[in-house]
């Protein structure tokens, strides 16, 4: 994680190559790098970006979840609760800079930012059934508490990738800004949060999401159990594994 900071303004670009694919390590580097600036009085904002060309994170990183070892998917799954709750729940205003593709875990992080930005001709969205997997409850109330119900549900249900053009058509991201000029426009859209005070904004902020949050929090355990016993059962493990394949196919194809 490149992690600096610029005025009031903290920058993390993900770079873990080739595609940006949150594991155990990086989930934790990640939430480490978020908590230090939520805790940096001088922070006002943070922009989250990627260090890679073409892909802002291929999400969760699917190794972790194939012929897991138990104990490390637990620590895994508490560390990608922890990073939506570190987002979701962030007091400092976030901009999500997508300057590639962002699938599942992906789109996830972008989703718990304030305000979307994103390159032309790439993909986004929760492709977890597609995967054979289930996107937790928390994901699901994430994108539908910013696309809606009924296009949440099919995008849920299709494992729907959407376009950059479909998705600021549906309201999954706010701006399509061409590459170069991404960081520049992450800039100004925090300038525009800035305008507003900032503890009127958190307030804000916390009314719209902490019931979501507290949701998560007072189901964590049960989460972390319904994960394991779901990513675990031998059927996911065979659609995973034929997933896995179908990556790797796709590539020499
Ligand atoms: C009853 C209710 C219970 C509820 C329980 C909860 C259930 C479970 C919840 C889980 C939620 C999971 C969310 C996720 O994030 S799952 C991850 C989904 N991600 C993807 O599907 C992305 C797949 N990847 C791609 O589409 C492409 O790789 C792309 C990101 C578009 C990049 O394409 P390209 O540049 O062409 O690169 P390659 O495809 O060649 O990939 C390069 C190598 O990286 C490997 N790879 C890609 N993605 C991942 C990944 N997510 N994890 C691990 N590895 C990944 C790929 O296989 C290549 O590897 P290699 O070079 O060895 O062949």
């Amino acid at each position: 994680m490149l992690t600096f900071k610029e005025s009031c303004i903290g920058v993390m670009k993900l770079s873990k190559p080739p595609v940006n694919s949150l594991n155990l390590e990086y989930l934790t580097e990640f939430n480490i790098a978020i908590e230090k600036l939520e805790n940096d009085k001088s922070c006002r904002g943070v922009i989250i970006t990627s260090a890679l060309p073409k892909i802002f994170s291929a999400g969760l990183d699917i190794l972790e979840m194939y012929q897991p070892n138990t104990d490390r998917l637990r620590q895994f799954w508490t560390q990608v609760q922890q990073l939506w709750i570190n987002l979701y729940g962030s007091q400092v205003a976030t901009v999500a800079a997508i300057n590639g593709h962002a699938p599942a875990g992906g789109c996830l992080v972008s989703l718990s930012c304030d305000y979307r930005i994103m390159a032309p001709n790439y993909t986004i969205g929760l492709n977890e059934t597609q995967l054979g997997i289930v996107a937790p409850f928390w994901f699901s109330d994430t994108i539908t508490n910013t696309i809606g119900f009924r296009k949440a549900e099919r995008a849920l249900q299709l494992g729907y990738m959407f376009t950059t053009d479909e998705a600021k058509a549906c309201g999954l991201i706010d701006k399509i800004v061409p590459p170069d000029q991404i960081m520049a426009v992450a800039h100004e859209e925090m300038k525009k949060m800035f305008a507003v005070p900032d503890f009127a904004r958190q307030i804000t902020k916390n009314q719209c999401r902490k019931q979501f949050i507290d949701k998560l929090h007072a189901k964590r355990d049960a989460d972390t159990d319904n994960f394991v016993n779901f990513i675990t059962k031998d059927s996911i493990q065979k659609a995973m594994g034929k997933y896995l394949e179908s990556l790797k196919k796709r590539k020499s194809g």
